[in-house]
């Protein structure tokens, strides 16, 4: 079996540049009494994402940060599968919103409507993938999936990215309808980090 280690005492780094992911993730750590710094405060440079899965996606974003500043690293990757697309976009979720002009998820949200029309499988599901990595290249993985459904057009203004397009299991309302406790209920980081926080968090 490959070594668990836990969380020393100390500063974590966020190995993210996506707002909205270090507010799920600062919040889901306050409790733990971590001090947090962002890649994106350190203005570390954004690793380009050469996996072709969620594993090695976050590895490479975590073991960037940790080699670069010296200290424990925590990375997500994510993305929607679009059950009518074959899981698409997947580990590609990003990449369907840049534009010349940045990032556009409105136009990201279209292209699911788009490419899913026809078919009335409605089914999606949200995907995370958290690394914890070190500076001596050890990495732990932490998996959060939350099962849902896609509509459109989007509904609500609250959370990031795809949020306005997804109903999670057992609602009605999109995350973008929800508040970020709401929202934290039942999504894929929030599950992952609860994994997370179970086995490197534990005193
Ligand atoms: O809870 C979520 N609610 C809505 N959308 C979400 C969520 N979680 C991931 N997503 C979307 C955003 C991005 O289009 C892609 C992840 O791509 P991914 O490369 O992991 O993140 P990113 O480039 O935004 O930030 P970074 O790599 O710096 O952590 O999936
Ligand atoms: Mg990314």
């Amino acid at each position: 079996m490959a070594e668990t280690r836990r969380l020393a005492p100390g500063r974590l780094v966020l190995a993210s540049h996506n707002a909205g992911k270090l507010r799920e993730l600062s919040a889901l750590l306050a409790p733990h009494g971590i001090e947090v710094v962002s890649a994106a405060e350190l203005d570390l440079p954004e690793p380009e994402e050469t996996g072709t899965t969620f594993e090695e996606n976050s590895a490479i974003k975590a073991l960037a940060a940790a080699e670069a500043t010296g200290l424990p690293a925590l990375a997500d990757d994510s993305g929607v599968m679009i059950a009518a697309l074959g899981g698409a976009p997947g580990v590609y979720t990003a990449d369907w919103a840049i534009t010349p002009a940045g990032r556009d998820y409105a136009a990201a949200m279209a292209r699911v409507a788009e490419e899913a029309e026809g078919s009335d499988d409605r089914r999606a599901a949200f995907v995370s993938v958290l690394a914890l990595a070190w500076p001596d290249g050890h990495v732990q993985h932490y998996h959060g999936r939350s099962d849902g459904n896609w509509v459109y057009p989007p509904r609500g203004t609250g959370g990031f990215g795809y949020d306005p397009i997804f109903v999670p299991e057992g609602d009605t309302r999109t995350y973008g309808e929800m508040t970020p406790e709401e929202k934290a209920r039942t999504n894929h980081r929030a599950r992952a980090f609860a994994r997370f926080a179970q086995e490197a968090l534990k005193e």
